[in-house]
């Protein structure tokens, strides 16, 4: 008998938008990972879909920023961030119904509007590390600074410097029971996009925050709520490596929990880009014997599914057992 699989398939911002951030080139790219993540839903596994945000919440705040005036204000973050959730969801949404009628596969595909519950007392909102939006220099930056004193901006793992919001750890996802329901009915289901949109409970009610969760610690949260055998981390990179960037670069084909401990405490993943994914695969091997987490490129979904690219991160207790 065949031996499939839950696998949620978190799909990078930054990866969605490698090419440029036209809506024709991040479309593009979402057909080309549909039809990898379609051969796992041919092969009978259970794929499950949550997408980043970073490049282009960044980019509509921006859009917002320029427009804003009595007629036309600028929406918040969280709103931003709703935004997003419906426009990369529905681009995802085309790009799996298009691949499906190819493919003559009678399968629904819907988002969901997530809503992530946080804490208000995050240290993240005192210490804003989430990078969003486009890169600049640091002449760049400057400039900008001196006409928004209030903004915070990052490097980011070697790539330039990128405006850097808030983002708390998600605590809850609202809409689990909507998600649940909609996996048993046999939906594709987007949901969590953008690390799903912050809301804190205040006074009994909920309300947006200003804060980007990392897509990465929310799918996580999904994972283990659906049950998943496989977290799957699509990003622009084809592997991990130790001394990233570096003339002694070392990919890796594979790492335990226990490597990876060491490889955090020695500094080896960037925060806001490599390390969150590496601290949400972790948390998600460990949570279940059995489990397994890959972290690979958007692009070669199919490689790394076989071990021929992407990292394979596994409990060292386990016996790791190939996906197909
Ligand atoms: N140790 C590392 N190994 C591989 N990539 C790393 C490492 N540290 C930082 N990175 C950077 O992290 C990026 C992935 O993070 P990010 O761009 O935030 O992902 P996403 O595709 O989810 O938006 C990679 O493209 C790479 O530039
Ligand atoms: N929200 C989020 O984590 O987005 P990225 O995957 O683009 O960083």
């Amino acid at each position: 008998m065949m031996n499939t699989s839950r696998i949620v398939v978190a799909l990078g911002g930054n990866a969605i938008q490698s090419g440029d951030a036209t809506a024709a080139s991040q479309q593009k790219a979402l057909k080309s990972t549909a039809k990898q993540l379609t051969s796992l839903v041919e092969a009978g596994h259970e794929v499950v879909l949550s997408h980043g945000n970073g490049p282009q919440v960044g980019n509509v705040l921006i859009q917002q920023a320029e427009a804003d005036s009595l007629a036309t204000p600028a929406m918040p973050l969280d709103t931003c961030g709703a935004m997003t959730q419906g426009m990369i969801g529905y681009w995802m949404q085309n790009a799996f119904t298009d691949v499906f009628f190819e493919r003559n596969i009678n399968k629904g595909v819907v988002t969901v509007v997530t809503r992530v519950l946080v804490d208000e007392k995050d240290p993240s909102f005192q210490n804003p590390t989430k990078p969003i939006g486009p890169f600049y220099t640091e002449e760049e930056v400057i400039a900008r600074q001196a006409s928004d004193p209030d903004a915070h901006y990052k490097e980011d793992a070697g790539r330039g410097w990128r405006r850097a919001v808030a983002s708390p750890r998600p605590k809850a996802v609202l809409e689990a029971s909507a998600i649940q329901e909609l996996l048993s009915a046999g939906e594709l289901v987007i949901s969590g996009g953008g690390g799903g949109v912050p809301v804190i409970l205040k006074n009994g009610r909920l309300q947006g925050v200003e804060a980007v969760i990392d897509k990465d610690f929310a799918s996580e949260m999904i994972a283990e709520m659906v049950d998943a055998d496989i977290l799957m981390i699509l990003t622009a990179v084809d592997q991990v490596s130790l001394n990233f960037n570096s003339p002694d670069e070392i990919k890796l084909k594979e790492m335990t929990i226990q490597d990876c401990e060491d490889y955090i405490n020695n500094g080896h993943f960037a925060p806001g880009s490599m390390l969150p994914k590496i601290e949400a695969a972790t948390a998600f091997v460990r949570s279940k014997p059995g489990r397994k987490a890959i972290i690979a490129s958007l692009h070669d979904i199919d490689l790394a599914l076989q071990g021929h690219s992407g990292t394979l991160i596994y409990d060292a207790k386990d016996v790791v057992t190939p996906i197909r």
